[in-house]
């Protein structure tokens, strides 16, 4: 049983995919046959081929993660939010292997699952963390929701045919303000997400700032900016327009009372994100984003 071995690895699949349903299989085995133990979410149980000795879980909460020194993610960076989601408050770095059409964040790629489970069974793994952002919604000076984000917080408009009206403050002081369709308030992580969707930089993941990128502004001034990581920044949705939304991460939403103040800072818990490869992170944009790099010649040695 689970319970009597003495490493155990969480796994977590997107199981709509055929692929990840195959991965996950190939993953349990090559790990219980190495003598670690497994743990799976029931729910996801019922869609994996997994043999008895597999420990089931009810819910994911960063205490189902309790005893275990990975959690293995298969499927694209929609499941890596998910499973930041528990993995954040335990701890629990998390490796992703990518099982999706992007998987931006995951660190291997679904060729390479039995290198996963030997680096994974011999500990030959780096764990980094990644900055997160905490995030607080004030109206009338009372805290009404607070939340937090691996990629981003964005602030949106609810009806597409409406402008959402915003003031934009960093460290106690108003910056501008304008119409817009919202404001991405990312992580260096969130850079490669949302908020370059929406005009923002590419921020190195050594680089520790928060970014806050205007959404299609109704403005001359509404360039992305880019500041301290100790930071606080808001953004104020004035009172007499339609309210907004808040997503964090695209996955959790509330709705914004008019007047709120959305106040996003660096997190006070990181996500950590376990890594096999020295890879450079150019390496991995131009691959991921399919750069066009050809006839480069680099410099004379
Ligand atoms: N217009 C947009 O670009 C837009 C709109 C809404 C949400 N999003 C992003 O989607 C994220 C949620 O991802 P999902 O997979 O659950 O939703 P999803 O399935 O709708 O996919 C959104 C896309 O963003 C990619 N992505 C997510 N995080 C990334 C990162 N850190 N770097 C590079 N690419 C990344 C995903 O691989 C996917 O291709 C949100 O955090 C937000 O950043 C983007
Ligand atoms: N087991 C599951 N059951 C239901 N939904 C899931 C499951 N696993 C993942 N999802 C959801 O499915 C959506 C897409 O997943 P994911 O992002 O991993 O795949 P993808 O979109 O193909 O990859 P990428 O995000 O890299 O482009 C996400 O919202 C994710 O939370």
């Amino acid at each position: 049983m689970t319970e009597n071995r003495a490493r155990t690895v969480f796994l977590l699949a997107h199981t709509g995919r055929p692929a990840a349903v195959r991965s996950a299989e190939l993953v349990v085995k090559g790990l219980l046959r190495s003598g670690l133990g497994v743990r799976v979410l029931e729910a996801e149980a019922r869609d994996l081929p997994l043999p008895e000795e597999v420990e089931l879980v009810k819910e994911a909460t960063p205490q189902c993660l309790d005893g275990c020194e990975l959690l293995i993610v298969l499927g694209g960076d929609g499941t890596l939010l998910r499973g930041a989601e528990f993995a954040r408050a335990s701890g629990v770095p998390m490796l992703g292997v990518n099982l999706g059409r992007v998987g931006f964040l995951a660190e291997a790629e679904r060729d390479d699952l039995d290198k996963v489970v030997d680096r994974v069974v011999t500990k030959a793994y780096e764990v980094e963390e990644r900055m997160t952002v905490d995030v607080v919604v004030h109206r009338n000076g009372d805290i009404v929701h607070t939340d937090w984000a691996l990629n981003e917080a964005a602030v949106q408009k609810v009806s597409a045919e409406r402008m959402l009206e915003v003031v934009l403050e960093i460290d106690g002081r108003p910056v501008t303000g304008f119409g817009c369709d919202g404001i991405v308030l990312s992580t260096p992580t969130g850079s490669t997400a949302y908020a370059f969707s929406a005009g923002g930089p590419v921020v190195w993941p050594e680089v520790e700032a928060l970014l806050m990128v205007p959404i299609s502004a109704h403005a001359l001034f509404a360039k992305p900016l880019v500041t301290s990581p100790d930071s606080v920044l808001a953004v104020e949705v004035l009172p007499h327009i339609p309210p907004g939304v808040l997503w964090c991460d695209g996955r959790r939403t509330v709705e914004l009372p008019a007047g709120a103040r959305v106040e996003v800072r660096r997190g006070a818990v990181p996500v950590r994100l376990a890594r096999l490869h020295h890879a450079s992170f150019t390496d991995r944009l131009v691959a991921k984003f399919a750069l066009p790099v050809s006839g480069w010649r680099g410099a004379p040695h």
